[in-house]
């Protein structure tokens, strides 16, 4: 459990920089349950190539993106209830801090293997554009220069590197921040997310 301070900390670093990096946000319990929960996933095959754009328009190629990812349903993967209890955590305390009309969340694990990367881009679709802020949570133990696969930001003139190693979290608003994931040399183990904003079209309705 975080306090109120850190939590306020780190989101006005958020809304100053336009992300936050936080070490340490996963428990070792939480990343032991996660790694499992990932492990499994693979043995039974749900990993799939993952694909850009949203349902209209989606299609799947490697020389843009080549990670293999699993959609996560919160009522089905209730081995991740101890990770979903803490995206619970962060939605509240940004509704709380930072009055974000947040209506939902999507998350996925995704596994980049080795040689492969993520080019340059904005987590926004063009036909969809409810995504607020990205959530991604690094798997990485061990992770040592080298190994690749860290995540540049594009920042005004600036590119920050971030590297994707185990228990970090990151933090950016996905309508702001390009970002790009430098190709891999070792499998590279994430679980990322959206947090969604309140979709304009049922406004009315509340
Ligand atoms: O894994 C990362 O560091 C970033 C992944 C990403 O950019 C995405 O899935 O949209
Ligand atoms: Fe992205």
């Amino acid at each position: 459990m975080f306090t109120d301070e850190q939590w306020i900390h780190w989101f006005d670093k958020l809304a100053e920089d336009d992300y936050v990096v936080v070490d340490d946000f996963l428990s070792n319990e939480q990343y032991r349950l996660t790694m499992n929960f990932f492990k499994q996933a693979e043995e039974k095959n749900h990993l799939k190539k993952a694909g850009i754009g949203s349902s209209g328009e989606f299609q799947i190629k490697s020389s843009v993106r080549g990670d293999f990812i699993y959609w996560l349903e919160e009522e089905r993967d209730t081995e991740l209830s101890s990770f979903f209890d803490i995206v619970h955590d962060l939605i509240a305390n940004l509704r709380r801090f930072c009055f974000l009309s947040l209506s939902g969340s999507e998350f996925h694990i995704a596994k980049y293997p080795e040689g492969s990367h993520y080019d340059r881009h904005l987590d926004q679709f063009n036909e969809r554009s409810n995504r607020q802020i990205t959530v991604l949570i690094y798997l990485n133990e061990n992770w040592k220069k080298g190994d690749g696969g860290e995540l540049v930001i594009y920042k005004d003139d600036q590119e920050i590197v971030v590297e994707p190693i185990a228990k970090r979290l990151l933090l950016f608003k996905s309508d702001m921040i390009e970002h790009e994931v430098l190709t891999t040399n070792v499998p590279r183990y994430s679980l990322t997310g959206w947090l969604l904003h309140q979709p304009a079209s049922v406004g009315y309705l509340i």
